[in-house]
């Protein structure tokens, strides 16, 4: 097994289901992830792609020491340093470039990378870095569970976490899978509930995920 793997499988071995979460107001992180918590659900990412999500991973390493916090939308070796700096203990991206894979690899006992892949040639790319827990992603456009079903013989090193299109009726399909060990999505968190700062309508799909 590869050191990434060992680093992902450590941070995420008991995580079956995990919110990516876009959070417009940091002041909400907290609640948020207790809800969450509250509901059974111990990883989030926090993608960053607003302007309070690295203030959100501060507060939430900060007050949550239960919860795992990673970021997500991981897009260069910028965003990874700017994740570890605010406290996330792993991050997510939707695909993997050379720069961004050297610049992980290097990181890799600090911050570990999933790395996003969405075919057999992302995936042997991926693992000339040594990246065997991948990001299946967009994973219902790139195939769904036909696809990772057929990445399963070939591949036999990786495991996947499917994220993209995935809901509460598709994921117990996924997570059925030998080469799936959990599934992303952001039907956990929706921007109406966190808007309105619902955390008991958090905290019920959080139950209903984690009853998975
Ligand atoms: O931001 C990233 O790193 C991504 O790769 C994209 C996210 O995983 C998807 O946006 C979640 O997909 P939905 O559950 O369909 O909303």
């Amino acid at each position: 097994m590869s050191n990434q793997a060992a680093a992902i499988d450590h941070l995420l071995g008991s995580t079956r289901v995990m919110p990516v979460v876009v959070i417009d107001d940091a002041d909400k992180a907290v609640p948020l992830a207790e809800a969450l918590l509250e509901g059974g659900i111990s990883a989030i990412e926090i993608t960053l792609r607003t302007d309070a999500a690295l203030d959100a991973v501060r507060r939430i390493k900060g007050s949550l020491p239960d919860m795992v916090v990673g970021t997500g939308t991981v897009l260069s070796p910028t965003h990874l340093k700017q994740s570890l700096d605010a406290g996330a203990v792993f991050a997510v991206s939707p695909g993997l470039t050379p720069r961004l894979a050297e610049a992980a690899i290097t990181l890799i006992d600090d911050i570990p990378l999933l790395p996003g892949t969405a075919g057999a040639s992302d995936v042997m790319a991926a693992m000339e870095f040594g990246f065997e827990r991948l990001k299946f992603f967009p994973a219902e456009a790139a195939g769904g569970l036909p696809m990772i079903k057929s990445l399963a013989s070939p591949l036999q090193a990786t495991k996947f976490c499917p994220t993209g299109g995935i809901s509460e009726k598709t994921a117990p399909d996924y997570l059925a899978q030998d080469n799936v060990f959990c599934v992303g999505g952001s039907w956990l968190t929706p921007k109406a509930a966190i808007a309105d700062g619902d955390w008991a309508e958090i905290t019920r799909i959080a139950k209903a995920a984690a009853a998975i």
